[in-house]
């Protein structure tokens, strides 16, 4: 039965919509909490273009469960981490251009950058994980750069065109799943997951984490953040 952390950045997408101080993510997170939330995530993107350095600040201050920061292995990035100090770090790709996150961070062609970045964490005291596909030299390789977890991209899976596509996806992603056991990883997962496709990831023997933002947000619209997220802590935990 995996965790659910809850990913707060589009309560801040519709603050900076006006560049005004509501919806306020910490609101959010206090009442994902109430609901059921294992964990608050927050991605401080180079650009900020939702989460702000502020948010990130108040967060520490208020969230009283595991503070999941995403960020890109970067020196800006590293040196906010170490001074805020959440309780994990998840690295993961930035393009400027995209809109979401695109695909997996590449640990195999950046090696040496995330275990640098890697190393300042975990002598912080920080856990780190890696945003990574659910490919085999990818967690192959992030086992050598010693870090605690892999989060397996969901993001192929979600978008899948047909039935037969997504259980195709969802086969490795549960053979990354047992790769990533054997290498003594913890593994997460995240990127599309909605009430409609997240039951049987959350069945997946081994997966510890989920992590998902947008679709609460989506939800939370309709129904209330608290209520948003007791239902979908309800679909995890089944
Ligand atoms: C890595 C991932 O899939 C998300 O956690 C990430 O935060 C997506 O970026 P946006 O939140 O900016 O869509
Ligand atoms: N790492 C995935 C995450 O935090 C939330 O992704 P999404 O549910 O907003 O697509």
């Amino acid at each position: 039965m995996p965790a659910l952390g809850v990913n707060i950045d589009h309560v801040a997408t519709v603050r900076q919509a006006r560049r005004t101080i509501e919806p306020d993510p910490v609101w959010a997170a206090v009442l994902a909490e109430l609901g059921g939330a294992d964990g608050i995530t927050l991605h401080l993107r180079e650009d900020r273009r939702h989460i702000q350095d502020r948010d990130l600040q108040v967060m520490r201050q208020t969230v009283q469960v595991k503070m999941n920061l995403e960020m890109a292995a970067e020196e800006e990035m590293t040196a906010i981490a170490l001074s805020v100090k959440p309780d994990q770090v998840t690295l993961v790709p930035e393009k400027r251009e995209e809109i979401t996150t695109e695909g997996g961070l590449d640990v195999v062609a950046h090696a040496a950058k995330i275990k640098t970045c890697a190393e300042q964490l975990k002598a912080a005291g920080i856990e780190v994980s890696l945003f990574i596909d659910p490919d085999e030299r990818q967690i192959e390789t992030a086992k050598t750069l010693q870090v605690d977890a892999i989060e397996l991209h969901t993001g192929r899976y979600a978008d899948a065109a047909n039935a037969r596509a997504r259980d195709q996806e969802f086969d490795q992603l549960v053979t990354a799943t047992h790769l990533g056991i054997d290498h003594e990883l913890l593994v997460h997962m995240g990127h599309g997951l909605t009430y409609r496709n997240v039951s049987p990831i959350a069945e997946i023997d081994g997966v510890s984490e989920l992590n998902i933002g947008h679709s609460i947000v989506a939800r939370a619209l309709m129904v209330g953040f608290e209520e948003a997220v007791r239902e979908m802590k309800s679909l995890v935990t089944l």
